[in-house]
């Protein structure tokens, strides 16, 4: 019989130590630490202007960090190039839509799955090879398509949905990508009640499934209610990391928003 040590839990999926990152003199990121447990479904929150989305390029790999460290899954990803992240498992979702209108549904996903498959010369010169890789390409990509609700859809130019719509196309290109951690960068932004409700749903399920998720949003009710952990971010320092009712009630968490966030 194996007995488990003390600390010999699961491994965190990501771990940020220290991550600061400054524009000139401002220091949009400051000293942030934090970890995100397997399967687990973590918000990132605070007001306008707190480093949201800074923090979230770091570790997409679109901003090189002023100082810290980023692990995935043990691995040291720091400033490593946005392609070679996505490859060893992160995918993301962007705050403004990157949909390319005239092409179709299926096309705009498996822009996701291509970048997962690859595009080899191999399979330009061995017989066979370029087709099953396409079958791969094709099959990850309808079943994105079916998991979002938008294989009904596949064959329409991307322009023809709705704004709620685009937004799970992109959720759907990032699951194409089979990733071990998915950004969504407020998916929510925009989305009417009931548009909302499904996508809580899904990230909540998405989560139950064993995707572990970071989730910027400034939907409140949506984030208290979906997710497992908050992290508040407020000028670039992190202020709160707890359940969604210790941060709730927090204080300086209701300072931060001049109020109370509800
Ligand atoms: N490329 C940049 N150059 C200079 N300053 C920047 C740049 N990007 C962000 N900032 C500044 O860094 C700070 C953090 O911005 P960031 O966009 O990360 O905040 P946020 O929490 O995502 O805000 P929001 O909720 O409004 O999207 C802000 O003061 C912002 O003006």
């Amino acid at each position: 019989m194996t007995v488990r040590g003390e600390g010999t839990g699961p491994a965190p999926v990501l771990e940020v130590e220290g991550l600061t990152r400054d524009f000139d003199a401002l220091r949009a990121v400051d000293d942030v630490s934090f970890a995100v447990m397997p399967s687990e479904l973590l918000g990132l929150i605070g007001p306008n202007g707190a480093g949201k989305t800074t923090l979230f390029n770091m570790l997409a790999g679109a901003l090189p960090p002023t100082a810290g460290r980023i692990r995935l899954q043990g691995r040291d990803i720091t400033g490593l190039a946005p392609n070679r992240i996505a490859t060893l498992g992160i995918a993301r979702t962007y705050q403004n839509l990157r949909v390319f209108p005239d092409m179709t549904v299926f096309d705009n996903v498996s822009v996701g799955a291509i970048g997962r498959f690859g595009v080899s010369l191999w399979g330009t010169l061995v017989p066979g090879l370029e087709r099953r890789r396409s079958d791969r390409i094709a099959d990850a990509t309808i079943a994105a398509l079916e998991r979002l609700g938008l294989i009904d859809h596949a064959d329409a130019p991307a322009g023809n949905l709705s704004y709620g719509q685009k937004k799970l196309l992109e959720v759907a290109r990032a699951l194409t990508l089979a990733p071990t951690l998915l950004l969504l960068d407020e998916p929510a932004a925009g989305l009417n009640p009931n548009e909302t409700e499904a996508l809580s749903l899904l990230v909540r399920t998405l989560a139950d499934e064993g995707l572990t998720i970071l989730l910027v949003e400034h939907d409140m009710p949506m984030v208290m209610r979906v997710c497992d952990r908050i992290v508040v971010l407020d000028s670039g320092r992190k202020i709160a990391d707890g359940a969604p009712r210790a941060v709730r009630s927090d204080p300086a968490v209701r300072a931060a928003y001049l109020g109370d966030p509800e």
